[in-house]
């Protein structure tokens, strides 16, 4: 069964939008897991134009509350970003190769020039006691160096899935990512996926087996607006229970 991964991001986005604490992360957090939802996560940026780095100790502090619920913190693996990986240690920490202007997050990492340095930040990840994840395009080239690496995990970057959905190349895209899932699980990788999933697209995409994880939350946001968190929230955990 996979696990859904609240991503609390487009909450402190509001939030920032009028300078005070309203909406509230954490209260929102709370909300989330009270429905069910198993996991949360976070993507702090160098701009804080979302999620701050008070966030994530405040998120941390209060998920001391449920044991069994996840914390994901993703971010691109600057010092500042290690360090507070290292403080407020979540269980997982996912590494994106975001510029700091980035809109948002739109490729994954390329094994190929970034090797070495990912080899020291994952070590130094690992040795916090963070499980540790990369970003990474449905290539398998990118595939087998990231298995000849030490990450615990991959995240599938969906974005290319999510945009073919429903088009004529939905069948073509969703092989390229079913082959690279494959490849991955037979390299002894283990699989999340994220970004633009959302309650249309996530069935089809979770015909994949084994995927361990998804992380949602621009769209899964706006559809609380239209449909009510627990309305969401109750499709989201029916569709995940019914992973391959
Ligand atoms: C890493 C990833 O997939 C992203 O989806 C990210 O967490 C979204 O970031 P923004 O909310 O800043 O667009
Ligand atoms: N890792 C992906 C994530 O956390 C959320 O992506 P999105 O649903 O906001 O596109």
């Amino acid at each position: 069964m996979t696990q859904l991964s609240v991503n609390l991001n487009k909450i402190a986005l509001l939030r920032n939008s009028r300078g005070r604490d309203f909406p509230n992360v954490v209260e929102f957090a709370r909300k989330f897991i009270g429905l069910g939802v198993p996991g949360i996560t976070i993507h702090p940026r160098p701009d804080e134009r979302h999620i701050t780095r008070q966030d994530a100790f405040d998120l941390k502090t209060a998920l001391a509350d449920y044991p069994e619920v996840e914390l994901n913190i993703e971010g691109y693996p600057s010092d500042d970003f290690l360090k507070l990986i290292e403080q407020v240690k979540p269980h997982q920490c996912t590494l994106v190769p975001d510029d700091p202007n980035q809109l948002t997050s739109d490729h994954g990492w390329d094994f190929t020039r970034h090797a070495d340095e990912l080899d020291t930040i994952l070590k130094r990840i690992g040795d916090a006691g963070v499980r540790t994840s990369v970003f990474l395009d449905p290539d398998p080239e990118q595939v087998r160096l990231a298995a000849q690496s030490r990450a615990n995990r991959i995240e599938l970057y969906t974005e290319a899935y999510a945009s073919a959905h429903g088009t004529d190349r939905q069948s073509e895209v969703h092989e390229q990512y079913r082959a690279a899932a494959a490849l991955a699980r037979e390299l002894g990788l283990e699989l999340n996926a994220g970004h633009d999933l959302d309650l249309d697209n996530l069935p089809g995409f979770l015909t994949i087996p084994e995927i361990l994880e998804v992380s949602i939350g621009h769209v899964l946001t706006v559809e609380c607006i239209e449909m009510g968190m627990p309305t969401v929230v109750n499709r989201y955990l029916d569709i995940c229970a019914n992973s391959a």
